[in-house]
């Protein structure tokens, strides 16, 4: 069967189109650096639905119009994609890479049109910066496909390694041939081929942009039920799936978990004195003292008003001590600055320790629930450690 370069190009035209309507007005205002990644994208679309557009009624326009305008279109629409990927990855946009790329694509095109036509050659110089762009996609996705939670990033890879593959096959074909054709619109089969799966492509890549939005909004919604938004640190819900992996693992491996229960000391006087807002401000400086604390692989998470709960896995007790004891001694060295004045916060620790035999965490939060009030009790600022 020949298929005509001019249908397929009108079909390529209106599915492009049709995809950035759909990714323009599909997408709502949740996530603000997604949702423009997305847009522009869209954008991108709507340019390569006018390349496709111009070379399926080519035969009624001037060639050299359709050849200059035609990969305007088509390059813009490669370098927006460029930046719109990097957007919704939250990478550094890198316009200057690929603005560069296009100029350098749309010079030589035009000087292999205009100044010393030459088919082979045109298509070669236009598939080589088409290669750039896909592999500088590739490079932006190439760490997130090695992470086991995003998949739209693989399938999006993919899609720009078939890409690269398309363009060589094609080359190579031309470049084989006896009597190549003298254009994209001249009839032959490599044509057809290449203007076929060169249009399946953007549909390709759009779902892969959509995946991609979707997981952002998922994950965003993820840390929504998981992260305490005044401090940025786990909730309740967080702390419980993070002490599931850790007992889990410390029954793997016989190891023990240290509990920390880390209060603020006659907190209700800072607001009462400062006001909620400045009350918030010292939480938020009394969790950067216990971060700044904590070895890697330590966890911090907030349990209540001015109550935060540390795990640490794979301590003894001596090394459990030692850590809060680090902890108080900072915050009590730490000048908390309140609307201009210095103010003094001390923290009570309560400590236990629970082992990989335990069915869950909610013991040894106990005990360090009441080795708390204990330390509460003998005066405040100082560790105490459940013996139980
Ligand atoms: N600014 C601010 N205050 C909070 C927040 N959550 C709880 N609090 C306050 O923390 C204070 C806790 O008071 P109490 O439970 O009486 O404890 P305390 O004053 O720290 O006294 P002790 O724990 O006995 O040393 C209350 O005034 C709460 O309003 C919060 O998110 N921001």
């Amino acid at each position: 069967m020949q298929l005509n370069v001019e249908t397929l190009s009108l079909i390529n035209g209106c599915q492009a189109l049709v995809l950035a309507l759909m990714l323009w007005f599909g997408t709502h205002d949740a996530s603000r650096h997604a949702m423009n990644g997305l847009r522009l994208r869209a954008v991108a679309l709507l340019l390569e639905s006018g390349g496709d557009l111009m070379l399926a009624f080519a035969a009624k326009m001037s060639p050299m119009y359709v050849l200059l305008l035609g990969n305007t279109l088509n390059l813009s629409a490669q370098a927006l994609t460029i930046v719109a990927l990097r957007m919704l990855l939250q990478r550094s946009l890198r316009w200057r890479e690929a603005i560069l790329l296009g100029i350098g694509a749309w010079a030589g095109v035009t000087y292999l049109s205009v100044v010393h036509p030459n088919y082979l050659w045109r298509v070669l110089w236009g598939s080589f910066f088409l290669v750039c762009n896909s592999s500088l996609n590739i490079a932006a996705l190439w760490g997130g496909c090695r992470k086991r939670e995003t998949r739209a990033q693989c399938l999006l890879l993919w899609t720009y390694v078939l890409a690269i593959s398309l363009l060589v096959w094609r080359n190579v074909w031309l470049w084989t041939l006896a009597t190549p054709p003298q254009g994209i619109t001249a009839p032959s089969q490599v044509n057809s081929i290449y203007v076929l799966l060169f249009g399946i492509q953007p549909l390709l890549a759009s779902i892969g942009f959509l995946l991609l939005y979707n997981e952002i909004l998922q994950r965003g919604l993820y840390d929504l039920a998981r992260i305490d938004p005044l401090t940025g640190v786990s909730n309740r819900l967080g702390l419980l799936e993070a002490s599931e992996t850790l007992l889990a693992r410390a029954r793997r491996k016989h190891e023990s978990i240290g509990v920390l229960l880390i209060d603020a000391d006659h907190f209700k006087s800072v607001n009462d004195r400062f006001g909620h807002d400045d009350g918030d401000r010292v939480l938020l400086e009394l969790v950067a003292n216990i971060r700044r604390m904590l070895r890697a692989g330590d966890m911090v998470g907030r349990v209540g008003g001015e109550e935060f709960l540390v795990l640490s896995p794979a301590v003894k007790e001596a090394d459990l001590l030692a850590l809060a004891e680090r902890i108080r001694a900072a915050v009590e060295r730490s000048r908390f600055s309140i609307s201009g004045e210095r103010y003094h916060l001390t923290v009570s620790i309560g400590a236990a320790i629970a082992d990989g035999h335990e069915a869950d965490m909610m013991a040894a939060r106990r005990r360090a629930d009441i080795a708390l009030y204990e330390a509460k009790r003998a005066g405040r600022n100082c560790v105490m450690i459940s013996t139980h």
